[in-house]
């Protein structure tokens, strides 16, 4: 078989590939070895906001007091709920599937791909070989040689959502994005939970902003051991047992494993396409080409940022370099992202400390508060901030804690995506009462000591009054 583009895996980084260069016109092969959709679809974002959209529904029932409801414990059928993720699934599906892919003009082949040359690929006993080759095969999580692990039961996001039964005490190993919004999905739904953190929750996050999502998790009842790195795990089913190195031990009936993710470069024939690994996953320039100048690889396979929408981005990046042969370059500084924690949590650009250690004096940092908005007030939505890093009136990052926060980052996505300064933000008419009104606050606050407390401003005010009829 012979194609213009060969696209390895079909999650979110491959379809997209795959659906723009075969409306465009060219030929275009898809493989998949697993189920169509990847992680995303399947056991990844959508079960999750799935997940933490019931615990929601669960937690405003407890907290409906503030608004004069009477507040009722909610009774949680955990088998219905997971119905409610697998529905969500099912309903996304179609537009992932191989039957909507076959619509496009892609020829999808449900197998294993393996290199076996630098531009030929087997997949279920065809060979086949292509102008260009895309490597978008994810990965997978990843599970550290923890003494004992391989001896007792645990769940990954690969088997979380497959559960009929709340766990009664969920221990969760890792405290970054899978083990935030999971303990709090959990808490919500009725389990005990526990999150084992070897050094800070959220740590790749602002940590006055992630203190906001840690003190809310803490008050609904989430354990959290930060500096507790697993060494040891015992037990069995219903009855585990996690050691940290300092000797804490923590007590529990399920054990998730959320420790980071491990890209899929094994059983691909790396080696046979001349494609390079470093530190475990594939190796890529600013174009994302691999050391095969042939071979691109995109997404989680990378291993740098692992978001849907930048495996999103990526896929354009590569479209325009293969189809059209641009020299597209990926960049990053404008990639946002968002833990759907409630508070949510959101960045785009530079936190504070990065800002700091790049801009030095230029920088200058705004802060507003949810609890001066008056529809998080009208909405008991009050906790929460929006920080913004600016150097010149323009941003270079921001940081947002509170309800919404993924909504409200959109804005600086654009921003930062297409230079726009803190002015052109400043001057924007944003709908009252809305909470996107904080952004323009913000932007409104870098100004006004520059406008306020500006002696030429005053003088000049003064003189037109004196001088208009
Ligand atoms: C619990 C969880 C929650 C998440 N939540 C979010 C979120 O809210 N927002 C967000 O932006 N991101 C989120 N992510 C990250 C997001 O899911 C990933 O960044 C995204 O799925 C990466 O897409 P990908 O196409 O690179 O890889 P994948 O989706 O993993 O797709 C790779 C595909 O390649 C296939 N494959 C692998 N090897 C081969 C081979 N040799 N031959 C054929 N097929 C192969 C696999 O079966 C798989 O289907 C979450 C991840 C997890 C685990
Ligand atoms: N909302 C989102 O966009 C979203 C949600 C979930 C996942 N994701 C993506 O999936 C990726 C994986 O998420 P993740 O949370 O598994 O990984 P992560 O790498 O973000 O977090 C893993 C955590 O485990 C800790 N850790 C490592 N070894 C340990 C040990 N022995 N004991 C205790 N703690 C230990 C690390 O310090 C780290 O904080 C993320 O990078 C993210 O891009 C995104």
């Amino acid at each position: 078989m012979d194609c213009d583009i060969l696209v390895i895996g079909a999650g979110s980084a491959g379809l997209s590939v795959a659906a723009g260069a075969a409306q465009m016109g060219a030929r275009v092969v898809l493989l998949e070895k697993g189920e169509m959709g990847g992680d995303c679809l399947n056991y990844g974002c959508v079960p999750s906001k799935a997940l933490l959209a019931a615990a929601a529904r669960a937690q405003d029932m407890r907290e409906a007091g503030g608004f004069g409801i009477a507040p009722v414990a909610p009774q949680v059928d955990y088998a219905a709920v997971m119905e409610h993720v697998a529905g969500a699934i099912a309903t996304i599906a179609p537009h992932d599937s191989q039957a909507r892919f076959e619509g496009l003009g892609v020829t999808v082949i449900r197998a294993h791909g393996r290199f076996t040359g630098p531009r030929t690929v087997v997949a279920d006993g065809t060979a086949i070989t292509a102008r260009r080759v895309v490597i978008a095969a994810g990965a997978a999580p990843l599970v550290p040689p923890i003494a004992g692990l391989d001896t007792v039961p645990y769940l990954t996001n690969e088997t979380l959502f497959d559960g009929t039964e709340l766990p009664g005490h969920l221990l969760i190993l890792g405290g970054g994005p899978i083990g935030m919004e999971m303990a709090q999905a959990h808490v919500r739904l009725g389990s005990r939970v526990t999150v084992i953190e070897a050094e800070q929750v959220l740590g790749k996050d602002d940590p006055e902003m992630a203190a906001l999502v840690l003190d809310r998790l803490r008050h609904e009842g989430v354990e959290i051991a930060e500096g507790a790195r697993a060494a040891r795990v015992s037990g069995q089913a219903g009855a585990l047992t996690v050691e940290a190195e300092d000797g804490r031990r923590f007590e529990g009936t399920h054990l998730l494993v959320a420790l980071g993710r491990k890209p899929n470069v094994e059983g691909l024939g790396l080696e046979a396409a001349g494609i390079n690994v470093e530190r475990g996953a594939i190796k890529v320039d600013a174009r994302l080409r691999t050391t095969n100048p042939r071979v691109y690889a995109i997404g989680d396979i990378t291993g740098g940022l692992q978001f849907t929408h930048l495996a999103g981005y990526e896929a354009g990046v590569v479209i325009r370099s293969v189809l059209f042969g641009l020299p597209a370059k990926a960049r990053y500084d404008h990639i946002p992202r968002v833990t759907y924690t409630d508070p949510e949590l959101a960045q785009v650009g530079l936190t504070e400390a990065e800002a700091r250690a790049a801009h030095g004096d230029r920088l200058e940092i705004v802060t507003e508060s949810y609890a001066g908005n008056d529809r998080a007030i009208a909405s008991r939505r009050t906790e929460g901030r929006i920080k913004l890093m600016a150097v010149k009136g323009r941003p270079v990052g921001v940081s947002i804690v509170g309800a919404e926060a993924g909504e409200l980052i959109v804005l600086w996505a654009l921003a930062l995506s297409r230079g726009l300064s803190l002015k052109d933000v400043a001057g924007m008419v944003a709908p009252y009462p809305t909470l996107g009104e904080l952004g323009k606050r913000a932007a409104g606050t870098y100004f006004s000591p520059k406008l306020f407390d500006n002696i030429w401003v005053k003088r000049a005010v003064r003189t037109v009054q004196r001088l208009l009829p």
